[in-house]
């Protein structure tokens, strides 16, 4: 189902208190954060801590985004979605209405925090995003609907999460809902067919809409445009081979794509790594060996590299707040 703006379906004011009909909890509304074609979501204080609290017309709507981040909560290593903490109806007058309770994500959307903080900052989340979504694909979930509204970057310290599950869909089927410019089908680069090469699109349309924040309408489509647009930007460039295979459908995982981008940001582009391989040939046993080995040195500088990148950026960000 491609996602339609609607406007905001309820009007809840400030101070009302939403009391769960089932386990009469207690929240009172502070303000609205976000609404959508699933429902609204407000900020609520309940005994005094912060939460979100989505409400919807729709039951249904309520039932399966519930389902997905009981999903998430049950699966070990998964952290991309807010987790769960309250399911009730909420009765007002004759009326009856669903609404589910999760953790207040407090931070910044993706664009707004990449306009404030520099796209330097933009390899090093889509980086953690990429670590966080190969776990979601490993438990045999796709997100579907990945574009920088659902994304805010959370912190400190800096991590960026993911809203919005609603598009959450098992590896397999096809994806629930989909917004357009994120959307491979759109493009005709593709199936909606829920698989990790699905989201791995969205991550190279959703850098693409960092570094083109209106965003830009499809004319003739498919690679040619998208490759114009990168080309035609500076920052983009120089992660053209990564963007170009994610758009493609050129990565099974989301490791291999982080894999990818971690090269560049090392200073080594993908080509210059596999001419270097090419030019030599040794017996088996020594690259099994050097490849291990290879591996265990990757891993670390890896580990050192982003932490570098991190602690430098984080100076910057501090920096840029006081002054
Ligand atoms: N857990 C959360 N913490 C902080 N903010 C949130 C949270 N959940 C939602 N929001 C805010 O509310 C907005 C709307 O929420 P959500 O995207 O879930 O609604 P939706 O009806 O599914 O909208 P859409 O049609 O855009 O998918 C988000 O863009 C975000 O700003």
């Amino acid at each position: 189902m491609m996602k339609s703006f609607t406007k905001s379906q309820f009007n809840i004011k400030y101070g009302t208190i939403i009391q769960g009909k089932w386990h009469q909890n207690s929240y009172k509304v502070i303000r609205e954060l976000g609404s959508g074609a699933n429902g609204t979501v407000y900020l609520v204080d309940f005994n005094g801590n912060k939460a979100a609290l989505k409400i919807s017309f729709e039951p249904m709507t309520v039932t399966s985004e519930v389902n997905v981040l009981k999903s998430f909560s049950k699966a070990q290593g998964v952290t991309l979605g807010p987790s769960l903490l309250d399911v009730d109806d909420w009765v007002i007058g004759t009326q009856q209405y669903s609404f589910y309770v999760m953790e207040y994500v407090e931070g910044v959307h993706l664009i707004p925090f990449i306009r404030k903080n520099g796209m330097t900052w933009l390899p090093i989340l889509i980086l953690q995003l990429l670590k966080d979504l190969g776990d979601l694909h490993k438990q045999g979930w796709v997100f579907g609907d990945l574009k920088p509204d659902n994304l805010i970057v959370a912190g400190p310290p800096i991590k960026i999460r993911c809203i919005d599950v609603g598009g959450t869909t098992p590896i397999g089927r096809a994806i629930k809902e989909y917004t357009e410019f994120f959307d491979r089908g759109y493009w005709g680069l593709g199936s909606r067919k829920s698989e990790p090469s699905y989201d791995l699109f969205a991550i190279g349309m959703i850098m693409i809409n960092s570094c083109y924040p209106q965003r830009f309408l499809k004319k003739e489509g498919g690679i040619q445009q998208l490759t114009q647009a990168i080309d035609a930007s500076q920052e983009l460039r120089k992660y053209k081979s990564v963007l170009i295979k994610a758009l493609t459908g050129k990565y099974q995982t989301a490791d291999a794509m982080r894999k990818d981008l971690l090269k560049i940001l090392n200073g080594q582009t993908v080509s210059d790594q596999k001419r270097t391989v090419r030019r030599r040939s040794y017996n088996y046993n020594q690259t099994r060996q050097r490849k291990s080995r290879r591996s265990w040195v990757m891993g670390v500088i890896e580990t050192i590299l982003i932490f570098i990148l991190i602690s430098l950026l984080y100076v910057y960000y501090i920096l840029g707040n006081i002054f």
